[in-house]
C-alpha cells in the first residue's frame, strides 16, 4: 500500500492536435484511503482524468502516478467503472462472473460478486444485452468491486440506479472502503448524493483544478453570507454572489472577521459546488491533509 493514490503535476490531455484541452495543467494530490468526490459541469474533463488514472489514456503533457506507480503498472490493483460500463453483451452473468475470476486470480472476491447481482435479483442466466442500464452498471460494479482494487474509479455509478439501488450500492461502497480501507473516486452531477459519504472533493471547470482537498477543510474555508447589498465583500474573496432586492447573498472565502450583521453559516457540500460553478472565474483552491489528519 503507498500513501498517495493519485498524484496529478502539470497534468494536461488534448484531443486531436489542434484541440481543445480538455485537462489543462492539473495539479493535486489525493492520500490513499478517501472517498473522493470528482464534481464539475458537462465537458469539465472528469472521464478523462478517470481515464488518465486508469490507463486507457496516455497524458499529453504532465504525469499521473497511481498507488505509486504508472497508471499501467498499477492496473492490477485499480478498477475502473466507465460511464459507457463496457461488458460483453452476449455473456451471460454467471460467465461474466466467471471471466472477472479468471482474469483476476489470486484476487477475486466471489462473495461481493454474488451478493451485488443477487441483491439486484439478476437472473444469472440472463444475457448482459438484454440486461437494462441499471442492472449492468450492477453487473459492472460487482465485476469492479470482486476485483478487490486498491484503487476505484467510478464515472457516474449511480446514474441509472434507482433509489433503492443507489442506496444499496452507496452503502457497499462505504463498507468497502471502511473494511478494506479502498480509495474511491466517483465523479457525480448528484452533488447532494455524495454528502456524507465522501471525505475527500476534487473540482473541476473547463479542465482545470478549482477546488482540491479535504472536504471538511474546503467547506471551513468557506462562508454563505447575508447582509444589506450595499455592503462592501472587500477584503474577502468572492466566489459567487446574488442580490435579490436590498439583500446579496454571497459564497466567499473569508479573509478576516465578516460584520458582525451578516448572517453568516458553512455551506453544505451542494451549496459549495454550486457556488463554484456559478462563478467559473473563483481563484482555485487546493488544501493539502494535514499530518494529524493523515495519520
Ligand atoms: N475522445 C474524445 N475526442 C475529442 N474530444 C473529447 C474526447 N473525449 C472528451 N473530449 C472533450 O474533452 C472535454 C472533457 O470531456 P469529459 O468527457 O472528460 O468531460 P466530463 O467532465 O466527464 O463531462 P460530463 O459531465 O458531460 O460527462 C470535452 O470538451 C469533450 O468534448
Amino acid at each position: 500500500m503507498t500513501d498517495i493514490a493519485i498524484a496529478a503535476q502539470g497534468l494536461g490531455r488534448r484531443f486531436g492536435r489542434r484541440g481543445r484541452r480538455a485537462l489543462d495543467r492539473c495539479e493535486f494530490v489525493l492520500p490513499a484511503g478517501r472517498v473522493c468526490a470528482l464534481v464539475g459541469p458537462n465537458g469539465a474533463g472528469k472521464s478523462t482524468l478517470l481515464s488518465l488514472a486508469a490507463g486507457l489514456l496516455r497524458p499529453s503533457e504532465g504525469r499521473v502516478t497511481v498507488l505509486g506507480t504508472t497508471p499501467a503498472g498499477a492496473r492490477e490493483r485499480l478498477a475502473y467503472v466507465a460511464q459507457d460500463k463496457p461488458l460483453h453483451p452476449h455473456l451471460t452473468v454467471a460467465a461474466t462472473l466467471r471471466l472477472g475470476r479468471e482474469l483476476n486470480p489470486g484476487r477475486w472476491d466471489e462473495s461481493v460478486a454474488r451478493r451485488i447481482v443477487t441483491d439486484a435479483d439478476l437472473d444469472m442466466d440472463a444475457k448482459i444485452r438484454a440486461l437494462s442500464g441499471g442492472q449492468r452498471t450492477q453487473v459492472a460494479l460487482a465485476l469492479a468491486l470482486a476485483k478487490r482494487p486498491e484503487l476505484l474509479l467510478l464515472d457516474e455509478p449511480m446514474a441509472d440506479l434507482d433509489p433503492l439501488a443507489r442506496h444499496r450500492i452507496t452503502g457497499l461502497l462505504m463498507a468497502d472502503a471502511a473494511e478494506h480501507g479502498t480509495t474511491i473516486v466517483m465523479s457525480s452531477h448528484v452533488v447532494a448524493e455524495l454528502e456524507g459519504s465522501c471525505d475527500h472533493l476534487l473540482l473541476l471547470g473547463a479542465g482545470r483544478v478549482r477546488l482540491a482537498g479535504p472536504l471538511d477543510d474546503l467547506l471551513a474555508a468557506h462562508r454563505l453570507v447575508t447582509g444589506p447589498a450595499q455592503d462592501s465583500l472587500d477584503p474577502h474573496t468572492v466566489v459567487e454572489s446574488r442580490t435579490t432586492g436590498r439583500q446579496l447573498t454571497a459564497l466567499i472565502r473569508p479573509a478576516g472577521p465578516v460584520p458582525a450583521s451578516w448572517q453568516t453559516a458553512e455551506p453544505t457540500l451542494e451549496e459549495l459546488v454550486l457556488g463554484h460553478l456559478r462563478g467559473p472565474d473563483a481563484p482555485a483552491l487546493s488544501l493539502t491533509e494535514s499530518e494529524e489528519a493523515a495519520a
